[in-house]
């Protein structure tokens, strides 16, 4: 035991004997003393106690993360997300179920022995019960975010760590799982670790929303919102009903505010809401088929009870029914998961490529332009044991064939006219200890792939004008969008480096061909909007010769023409409006006979929908739903 850890030791001693209203007490943060206290007297611990977290074995591990397979699936995208930003910090990220074991983890694949050490790391019990104080035991056990930082840890074995960890929330109620961000050094004062409280917040609310719209994908969501609250995210209460108008989810925010309208007590944090099941008009004055589909600025919904007016930011119709992804029993690390939504092709290429993570085989990854090859080589990099070192993409037919060579090889000063004073390291070189990637290697001129050849022969590269080589530890990655084969036949490139590079092979299916369009939509929407059945049907209908960057391009335009955060089919480009006409109106489908009649039933009752629906026998909502699945919009809803 070192000084620190006696002096901590002293301090919590001196903390729990003083009395409360002292103004040594005082000093401690109340929710840390509190914490320290259970610790003592509700858990049994010496705060002398040092002990490393435990680390749950392989199989009680598999126990805790099965049932959270599906939830796991989304939150794992945002974990590698919320990794890419903090990692440059050193922080790491963890995923933790409401037992307080970390399921899931993002972290510096160098850094793994420490991290494992300090119970940063899959398995580790975090419950306060086991650990005393720190951030995901002590979120757990009040369902509120902290930072508990260094000597806030009741437990002087982990006072090195800074731990900031926010709780999530299923729409059934319970607190699910807790989203931490770790580091093993830090800087002294608490108040350092504020922004990465509210990155880890952040984080765990955009999670927490994913998995919301995915659990309620077959419902109706109304987002609401305090009325000076619109712009805060955060602030936003979120509803999920049925097609007959009842309850089925929603999430923390608006369980305690409705528990506040309906005058319920707080529940425990870990029961089922007893709010599912209620009417819509037991909640709002209005009843559930006078809502707007396509709400306007002004829409609004009167609470019942206090007549309270919130403002309607959206209301997501039901996605249609769609073949339901299967879950794959043993997750892809986390890096590519991130990029799988569920298209059984593409599914395939990840789970090869985790197989292939850590082997020395060079990849050659084949697609479409536009499909995604870098996106994909850097996830491979990321999963990979050489994610601490570099990643270093290479454009091999964009860089000028006179700069080519230095570029990659790099060169020694004066070595050619133009080179420059000092000695310049090449690009291969900056890759050492990580992933070069080369795309549009066919493009690379023949003399260069004999130097590259040696490169991967030798393990050592040459600089332009140098007489000793430098050894070199990369893995190659490649890319082409015309297959290499074909290039090799027509003599452009040399047969011997293609067979160094295709160690094994990637291919990346053209977006036309997935089957998870409508997944990788709300991915990229990120549920910042809402977009119509009609929309969607375009984007369908669309060929996407650019692929994935086409997609995200359209798709950025489209939130920009969008008004009310609702994307409909006016909002995209020209050209994707016109497919999408042809495709509802020209060709034979089912589908337009059906548009047909319920264009003309509503054009003769001039609009009327409750009209139609009476006419039909059908709800308002049903007809509403027809009407978008149909892409038939009501001219007296445009604005
Ligand atoms: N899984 C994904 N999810 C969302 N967007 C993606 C994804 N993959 C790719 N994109 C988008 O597509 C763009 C192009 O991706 P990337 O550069 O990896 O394609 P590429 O196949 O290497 O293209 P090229 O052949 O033109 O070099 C990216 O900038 C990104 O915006």
């Amino acid at each position: 035991m070192n000084l620190t850890q006696r002096e901590h030791i002293a301090t919590v001693v001196n903390a729990l004997s003083a009395s409360p209203s002292s103004m040594a007490v005082q000093h401690y943060d109340p929710q840390i003393r509190d914490s320290w206290r259970r610790c003592v007297e509700l858990y049994g611990f010496e705060p002398g106690r040092m002990q490393q977290a435990r680390i749950l074995t392989a199989r009680e591990l598999n126990d805790h993360r099965q049932p959270l397979d599906e939830f796991r699936h989304i939150a794992q995208q945002g974990l590698a997300q919320l990794y890419q930003q903090i990692a440059p910090a050193g922080y790491m990220a963890l995923l933790t179920d409401a037992h307080g074991v970390a399921i899931d983890y993002c972290g510096d694949q160098q850094a793994e022995i420490p991290l494992r050490r300090a119970g940063l790391f899959p398995g580790a019990q975090w419950s306060e019960a086991s650990a005393g104080t720190c951030a995901v035991g002590t979120a757990l056990a009040t369902g509120k975010a902290l930072t508990v930082h260094q000597t806030d840890h009741f437990d002087a074995t982990h006072i090195p760590l800074t731990c900031s960890a926010v709780p999530l929330f299923d729409p059934t109620g319970p607190l699910l799982a807790i989203v931490d961000i770790s580091a093993l050094h830090s800087p002294q004062p608490k108040n350092n670790q504020h922004l990465a409280l509210q990155i880890a917040q952040i984080a765990a609310r955009q999670i927490e929303n994913a998995w919301f719209s995915h659990r309620h994908r077959q419902d109706w969501i109304l987002r609401l919102s305090e009325p000076d609250l619109c712009l805060a995210a955060d602030s936003e209460f979120l509803l999920a009903f049925n097609d007959s108008g009842q309850l089925v989810g929603h999430n923390h925010r608006a369980q305690r505010m409705l528990e506040t309208e309906l005058g319920l007590s707080a529940l425990a944090l870990h029961s089922l809401s007893p709010l599912r099941g209620q009417r819509f008009a037991q909640i709002f004055q209005q009843s559930f088929e006078q809502l707007p589909v396509y709400p306007d600025r002004q829409a609004s919904l009167d609470l019942l009870h206090s007549q309270r007016s919130l403002i309607i930011s959206a209301l997501v119709a039901p996605a249609p029914r769609r073949q339901q992804r299967q879950i794959v029993s043993s997750p892809l690390p986390a890096a590519l998961t991130a990029l799988d939504s569920g298209d059984a092709a593409f599914h395939r290429q990840l789970q090869r490529a985790a197989k292939l993570l850590n082997s020395s085989l060079s990849l050659v990854i084949h697609g479409e332009t536009g499909s995604g090859k870098e996106i994909f080589a850097k996830a491979f990099h990321q999963a990979s044991g050489r994610a601490a070192g570099p990643f270093i993409a290479i454009n091999c037919a964009a860089i000028p064939a006179t700069l080519i060579e230095s570029e990659l090889f790099g060169a020694m000063p004066g070595s050619f006219s133009g080179a420059s004073s000092k000695p310049k390291r090449g690009l291969i070189q900056e890759a050492n200890g990580g992933t070069l990637f080369l795309d549009e290697i066919g493009d690379m001129p023949l003399a260069l792939q004999s130097r590259l050849l040696r490169v991967l022969a030798e393990r050592e590269v040459l600089p332009v004008g140098a007489s000793r080589p430098i050894p070199i530890d990369v893995r190659v990655i490649s890319a082409s969008h015309h297959p290499l084969q074909q290039r090799v036949d027509s003599g452009h490139f040399r047969a011997d480096l293609y067979y160094r590079l295709n160690g094994a092979r990637i291919t990346l299916p053209p977006l036309r061909e997935r089957s998870d369009l409508d997944a990788l939509i709300d991915t990229l929407l990120a549920a910042r909007y809402g977009i119509s059945a009609a929309a969607r049907h375009c984007l369908q209908q669309h060929h996407w010769p650019g692929n994935l960057r086409e997609l995200r391009n359209v798709l950025d335009y489209a939130c920009e023409m969008a008004e009310q955060g609702w994307i409909e089919p006016h909002d995209l480009p020209e050209e994707l409006q016109v497919s999408a006409t042809t495709a509802i109106f020209a060709s034979p489908q089912p589908q337009c006979a059906e548009a047909e009649q319920l264009l003309q039933s509503l054009r003769a009752a001039q609009w009327n929908r409750a009209a139609v629906a009476r006419q039909l026998g059908i709800s308002r909502m049903t007809l509403y739903r027809r009407m978008q699945r149909l892409g038939i919009r009501s001219p007296l809803d445009s604005h």
